[in-house]
């Protein structure tokens, strides 16, 4: 998928230079954004603007727009003719593609000085870059809601970014379901319980989740009246001597296996299992990387490292397949499977063996 086309020589050892130099260009490639100078260019396309002419309008010196200019330059995203510089399709995306901005502010403000200890973190199995920038705990996520400000908004921004798109056209599917009663493992802030509950008249939600993300899902639900419709139950989702509230119709999990290693997706795959009635079914949202076209599959894998130093030290994003496997040992089964849901999202509809 990533490499069918074949690369002389000195294309590949300049693209082995781009990884070589690639903390250098994402640091300059964010500010070109931040400090407004692909907008600034882009405003003037036709133009173009010289070094003077942006660091007067946007009151940097000349030295901080040469820095970035030239490194925009080499990076592809800003062309140079006659001492005036102008925007590439590259630098356009940069600063306009709601996708790029949410991967790049995640991979400043959460992963970025963490992944300095990807490897005792690999080699340990604990997410060291967490406990060297955020917290000591075991994981990321008992403490979400008190990461600092910009890592806490790049966070969700980047989690809701993924499953916003998937939302709309999964609340249609499963509001035509009939279910009453459905536990969503690992809820967050409430976002499908909420859009769920509100597209029908007669289902009940239960989150399950961490304190913290619960009471803001409760106080989110409350704001919309579904107060009694959206029910939350704090625990340690880890803890996997804690049955689930059981006769349930159905058991939700979206973008949530992804925070855990294979043992542990098992033991949850298990508990959801026997948390259901007769006619109950497991519904997995997952962003599959080997059902994504090649863009998703590239931000997919590359989200992986932050799983090992950040988030937990185990776990990752998967392929269908791995899931299928994990799927079978929880003694379950794939009724159906549901692609191409917004961002290369995958619906997996289980029931019991
Ligand atoms: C990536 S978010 C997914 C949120 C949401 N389902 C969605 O589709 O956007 C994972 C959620 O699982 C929760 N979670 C992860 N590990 C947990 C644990 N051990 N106990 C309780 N909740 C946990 C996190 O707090 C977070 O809300």
């Amino acid at each position: 998928m990533f490499n069918d086309r074949k690369l002389s020589g000195p294309e590949a050892l300049m693209e082995a230079q781009k990884i070589a130099f690639a903390p250098i260009l994402f640091q300059c490639a964010r500010l070109l954004r931040d400090y407004g100078i692909f907008e600034l260019i882009y405003k003037n396309k036709r133009t173009g603007q010289s070094v003077e002419e942006i660091a007067k309008a946007l009151n940097i010196t000349t030295y901080a727009v040469q820095i970035l200019c030239e490194t925009g330059y080499s990076m592809g995203a800003l062309d140079l003719k006659d001492e005036k510089y102008y925007i590439t399709t590259v630098g356009y995306f940069l600063f306009t593609d709601e996708m790029t901005k949410v991967n790049m502010d995640f991979n400043h403000y959460v992963n970025y000085l963490g992944l300095y200890n990807l490897d005792e973190s690999l080699k340990e199995q604990r997410p060291a870059g967490l406990h060297e920038t955020f917290s000591k705990e075991e994981t990321i996520y008992p403490i979400l809601s008190q990461l600092p400000s910009d890592a806490k908004r790049s966070w969700f921004g980047f989690d809701h970014f993924y499953s916003d798109a998937t939302f709309g056209k999964l609340i249609e599917l499963m509001s035509q379901r009939g279910i009453k009663t459905l536990l969503d493992v690992g809820g967050n802030t409430g976002k499908f319980a909420i859009g769920l509950t509100s597209a029908t008249t007669d289902t009940t939600v239960t989150i399950l989740d961490h304190p913290g993300q619960i009471n803001v899902a409760l106080a989110n639900a409350k704001e919309k009246g579904l107060e009694g419709r959206v029910l939350g139950e704090p625990m340690d989702l880890l803890d996997h001597t804690v049955a689930f509230p059981k006769g349930v119709d159905g058991v939700w999990m979206s973008q949530f296996l992804d925070c855990f290693g294979p043992n542990d997706i098992v033991n949850l795959l298990k508990r959801s299992r026997n948390a259901l009635n007769d006619n109950g079914r497991v519904y997995i949202v997952e962003p599959f990387w080997d059902k994504s076209n090649p863009i998703g599959s590239f931000c997919l894998i590359n989200t992986s490292p932050y799983f090992t130093a950040l988030a937990n030290g185990k776990s990752k994003m998967y392929r269908a397949s791995e899931m299928e496997k994990f799927v079978i040992q929880a003694g379950l089964e794939v009724e159906e499977q549901i692609s191409d849901l917004g961002f290369n999202s995958t619906l997996m509809i289980c029931k019991k063996a």
